[in-house]
């Protein structure tokens, strides 16, 4: 039977992951598509460089213009990264009326409303699988196999380098920059690694996810993003003390007040599934009001497990291209004139519980004076602990753990508290969240 061709644009870790995948599976893969699938060109930076797949059989380039525009090509698959000259190569092949299947999140979070606009105007797809979680089927499992839910919440640990870098902190006591270089050689990390350590590569994530849950545009700019960089090992240590485990998480939740969409350091306890995900492997919870608590798990970054989320991509558009499948599922799961503009929320505007470690010279009362300040806002308190001074030193950790409270009032508490005499320096603030 004659093969689908398809160019690849980047034969980097995904781009070679993929056609080792593509290679050694070859067979099954055409039994499933019911054709089988071949890369036959591929655009890379330079020809001269070593590469971990075998390219044998593919016509390379420099030019990636040149896969684009080949007439040969039923789809390209895009795995050069960013903004730039991605996106003139995405619009480029959808005007052509070629299918695109991608791994770019940064892409699609940024541009995904003018590009998936764009392939609804042509009748062409663009498939993201691999940008959301790596190999983990998220997006399938929120616009497909979740489609009669309405998504109440979901929480998921979206960004492998992150995930990798605070478990090896915490298990073996590594330093931060050694275990980021190892990520980076592992093929985890993003070009720009501060993408995956200031927690934007998780927030380019959650704005697709959300986009998918509920039905909304594509808005990045609306995610409240802070990064992992600033948790420290003393906080790491009393979150494990009171049952928690810091996690970098991204949220999206409905209320009646609108939609959250944050992406920040949580508190999760020990005890739930979240808690347990470590090294690169991401997981998301999702809440359907019929289904209850879905949970996904899975490796989140890597050549062949990000190739197993692209090819899964290819095969359903060759299967939709050969009639095997029925009809091609809308960008985001609703249809194109039914994405609706729901309030999103500002991060002050949400209700959070709240782990405060707040720095005090060992007097007596400064306990009373916290206390006092959090009672007249209403603020109450789960548990809290003072520890020893540490040697050689005149302050003492106090540890709080508050119930669930709006941010902006939390705000004003900690505002007051660092305002006292005896306290020295700003309150640390982690969220909590019993993901319930
Ligand atoms: N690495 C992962 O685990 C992973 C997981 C999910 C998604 N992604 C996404 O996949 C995409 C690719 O990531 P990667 O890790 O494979 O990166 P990479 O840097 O290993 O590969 C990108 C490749 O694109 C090539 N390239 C750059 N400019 C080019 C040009 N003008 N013409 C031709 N080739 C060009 C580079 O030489 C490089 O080999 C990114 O969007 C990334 O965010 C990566
Ligand atoms: N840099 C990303 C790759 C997967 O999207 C991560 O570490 O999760
Ligand atoms: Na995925």
């Amino acid at each position: 039977m004659k093969p689908v061709k398809i160019g690849l644009l980047g034969l980097g870790t995904v781009g070679g992951g993929t056609v080792n995948v593509l290679q050694r599976n070859s067979e099954e893969i055409a039994r499933r598509a019911g054709r089988p699938i071949e890369v036959v060109h591929a655009a890379v930076r330079s020809l001269g460089r070593e590469r971990i797949c075998d390219t044998q059989g593919i016509l390379l380039t420099e030019d990636p213009f040149e896969v684009v525009r080949n007439p040969e090509l039923d789809l390209v698959v895009e795995l050069i990264g960013g903004c730039g000259l991605a996106k003139e190569l995405v619009l480029e092949a959808i005007s052509l009326g070629k299918h695109v299947v991608t791994a770019n999140k940064a892409l699609i979070a940024e541009c995904g409303n003018e590009i998936f606009a764009a392939a609804e105007k042509k009748g062409v797809s663009i498939f993201y699988e691999a940008g959301v979680a790596g190999g983990i089927p998220i997006i399938k499992a929120l616009r497909e196999g979740l489609s009669a839910n309405r998504i109440e919440w979901l929480a998921g640990i979206i960004n492998g380098t992150g995930n990798f870098i605070l478990s090896e902190m915490r298990d073996k006591g590594r330093e931060f920059s050694d275990v980021l270089k190892e990520a980076q050689e592992l093929g985890y990390a993003e070009a720009d690694p501060t993408f995956d350590v200031e927690g934007i590569d998780a927030a380019h994530k959650l704005t697709i996810l959300a986009s998918i849950a509920y039905g909304i545009p594509l808005k990045f700019d609306k995610v409240y993003t802070e990064g992992i960089s600033k948790i420290t090992p003393q906080d790491v240590i009393y979150a494990g003390e009171l049952g928690y485990v810091i996690k970098h998480l991204g949220i999206a939740r409905r209320s009646q007040a609108g939609i959250e969409m944050r992406v920040h350091p949580t508190l999760v306890p020990a005890s739930n599934m979240l808690g347990k995900v470590d090294g690169v492997m991401n997981a998301v919870m999702v809440n359907g009001d019929a289904v209850g608590n879905t949970f996904y798990y899975g490796p989140g970054a890597g050549a062949e497990p990000t190739a197993s989320a692209v090819l899964a991509d290819v095969i359903d558009l060759v299967r939709s291209l050969e009639g095997l499948a029925a009809h091609r599922v809308a960008h985001t799961g609703f249809a194109a004139d039914q994405l609706g503009e729901d309030n999103l929320l500002s991060i002050d505007q949400i209700s959070s519980a709240y782990y405060l470690r707040i720095e005090v010279l060992d007097r007596a009362g400064v306990m009373a004076s916290v206390a006092s300040i959090l009672g007249e806002l209403d603020i109450s308190i789960e548990a809290i602990i003072q520890k020893e001074p540490r040697e050689g030193e005149t302050r003492i950790p106090l540890i709080l753990l508050t119930h669930v409270v709006e941010e902006q009032r939390l705000n004003q508490a900690i505002e007051r508290i660092e305002a006292l005499k005896p306290v020295s320096g700003s309150v640390v603030r982690i969220r909590m969240d019993h993901l319930d």
